[in-house]
Parts: structure tokens; C-alpha cells; sequence
């Protein structure tokens, strides 16, 4: 427990070193996965931070895990335009399309390609913007060119960290989601309350972020998976599959059934792996992304008016009714 009356001295060290340890914390729980304290310890030393930052409201930081728990009513969402378009991707449907996917490009490369497999996370592509560390803008993808600033209801998302490892200025992309487990409690809680429910948890974390109450997105439990970096700052990956660890390195969460596929044929074997192992996942996915590995190679492809050549996205058939 903290002693009052600290001096403002005392105060603004304790303050930072308890924001310190409670974000160390918190992307042990919610980016890591890994969490190594009980939740009465991290409950404690927020409750230590709440009656400093209580005690002296000047001592708030943006990053300040009390910061996350929203609180403010947004009038609306501003446009955001992306400097760098949020891209769709091309769909496979069959094995055919996956092999004729490879064929092309094969082609247009010259020369057999390495291809970095990705789960589709069902959920909703954002956009995530760092100014020296310090996370400044969220965005939806909208139509790819023009999104939402939903900053406010993004800095309640707890796997979305406030400020980076690194203090880089970066530009990231990746899907917000709502876990399988936190839209049954949802649904349930909002039957219970007469509400409409929700059909499925993409359309819970899209009716999620757009509320304008930002303490509602906060009780909703949404996390994220970010998979694509769209301004690379000082960043130094050269393939997709070093650009997820390196994303992961300076403090996004990133999704750990990534796999480096050297042929087509292992491509397949890892979709048929993940239709299978699909309905064991704590989050929905609705296929699998398909990209050639190398930067070099994606930019010699290139892309067509609405998508990358040298990507696909193999959509899982429409899962059978639940019997
Ligand atoms: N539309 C897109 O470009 C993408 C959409 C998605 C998605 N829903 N989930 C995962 C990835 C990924 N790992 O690349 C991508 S890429």
C-alpha cells in the first residue's frame, strides 16, 4: 500500500515505476499469453497507481494502464485516409486455386518461391500508427483507402500495447477479433438483458468498435493479431515470416501457427492441417493467407487494382451445419 502523503517527488517515481511493472504485466497476459503473476498482485499495484494518479492527476500518462479502461462519449468517428492502402486479397476456393495460384506465380518470379502460411482471422482488418513508441492512431480499413479513427476505442483493446519496446515510428496492420469464449458470454449476458444478439463474433467486434461509449469496448474483451506492416520506420525484416517476429519483438501480438512453406504441396498439407484443427482455436478463422515470403519477390509481382499477385486467401467452405 501506498503511504500518503507522498511528496510529488515520491509520487511521480512510484507513479512511473508502477506503470512500468503493470505494463510488463499486462503483455504478459494479454500480448504474451504468458502471464507470470496472479491477478490479485497486478490488481494491487493498480489500485497503488489509481490513489497516486487520484492524489495527483497531473501524474497521468497516455500510457497509463488506468487509461484503459475508457470513460469517454466520442460525438463520432473522424475519417482517416491510409497513405498506404489497405489491400484486399484475391480468394481461393479449391486445391485447383491454390496450384494455380503457385503456377502463376512461379511464372511471373522465375523460379520456385517460399510461401509464408497465415490463419484469416475473422474479426476486422485495423490499422495502428506509432510516433516514437507511443501508439497515436487506430483506423478501420473501410474501403481500404478510407477508414475510422477509432484511436479512443482502440486503446481500451488491452492486446494493443500504448507505447512500443522500441520507441520507432512505425505503421502496422493486423485484425481485431472477439474470442469465441467472450462472445458466448456476450450473447448470454445480452439475452439475459433482452438485447439482440450477435450472429457471430466478427460482427461482435465490428458492433464492438463502433460503440461511442469507449467503457463499453472495454468490457468487451476484443484482442488482436497484427500480420502486416505497412511503414517500416527502422524495421529490418526482408520476409513476411521475419516481419511477424519482428513484429512481435517490439510488442504486438502476433498469431503463433505461422508456418514457412518451401512448395505448394506444404501449403495444402498446412490448410488441411488448420480445416481440421480450425474448431480446436480459441478465435474464429474463415481460411488461410498465402503469401510469397521474400519482400523482393512481392515487389517484383506486385499488384492489380484490387490485390496482391503474390498472395491468396484460401477460404474454408461454409462450415457444415452444426449437427
Ligand atoms: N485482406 C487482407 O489483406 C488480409 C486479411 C487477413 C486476415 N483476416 N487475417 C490474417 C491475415 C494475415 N495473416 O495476413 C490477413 S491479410
Amino acid at each position: 500500500m501506498v503511504e500518503f502523503p507522498l511528496t510529488l517527488a515520491e509520487a511521480t517515481d512510484k507513479a512511473k515505476e508502477l506503470r512500468a511493472q503493470l505494463n510488463q504485466y499486462s503483455h504478459e497476459y494479454y500480448v504474451a499469453d504468458k502471464p507470470t503473476v496472479e491477478d490479485y498482485v497486478y490488481d494491487r499495484l493498480y489500485k497503488e497507481l489509481v490513489d497516486i494518479e487520484t492524489e495527483y492527476p497531473d501524474l497521468i500518462t497516455s500510457d497509463s494502464p488506468t487509461q484503459r479502461v475508457g470513460g469517454k462519449i466520442l460525438q463520432g468517428f473522424e475519417k482517416v485516409t491510409h497513405e498506404v492502402q489497405m489491400y484486399s486479397l484475391n480468394d481461393g476456393f479449391s486445391k485447383e486455386d491454390i496450384y494455380d495460384f503457385d503456377e502463376r506465380v512461379q511464372k511471373l518470379a522465375g523460379k520456385q518461391v517460399g510461401y509464408c502460411c497465415e490463419l484469416k482471422i475473422d474479426g476486422l482488418a485495423i490499422s495502428l500508427k506509432y510516433e516514437n513508441g507511443k501508439f497515436v492512431q487506430g483506423a478501420t480499413r473501410g474501403d481500404g483507402t478510407v477508414g475510422e479513427n477509432i484511436t479512443e476505442n482502440l486503446k481500451t483493446v488491452k492486446s494493443i500495447p500504448l507505447e512500443l519496446k522500441k520507441p520507432i515510428s512505425v505503421e502496422v496492420r493486423g485484425e481485431c477479433y472477439m474470442p469465441k469464449q467472450s462472445f458466448v458470454n456476450l450473447n448470454k449476458e445480452r439475452e439475459e438483458a433482452g438485447q439482440d444478439v450477435f450472429a457471430n463474433p466478427r460482427n461482435a467486434a465490428a458492433g464492438s468498435l463502433r460503440q461511442l461509449d469507449t467503457s463499453m469496448v472495454a468490457k468487451r474483451n476484443l484482442s488482436t493479431f497484427l500480420y502486416t506492416v505497412a511503414d517500416f520506420g527502422p524495421m529490418t525484416a526482408q520476409t513476411q515470416f521475419d516481419a511477424l517476429n519482428e513484429l512481435s519483438e517490439i510488442g504486438f501480438r502476433t498469431n503463433p501457427e505461422k508456418k514457412l512453406c518451401q512448395t505448394i504441396d506444404d501449403v495444402w498439407a498446412y490448410i488441411e492441417e488448420y480445416h481440421e484443427k480450425r474448431m480446436e482455436l480459441p478465435y474464429e478463422i474463415d481460411g488461410i493467407v498465402i503469401k510469397a515470403n521474400e519482400f523482393t519477390i512481392q515487389d517484383e509481382l506486385g499488384f492489380t487494382v484490387k490485390a496482391p499477385r503474390w498472395a491468396i486467401a484460401y477460404k474454408f467452405p461454409p462450415e457444415e451445419a452444426q449437427t
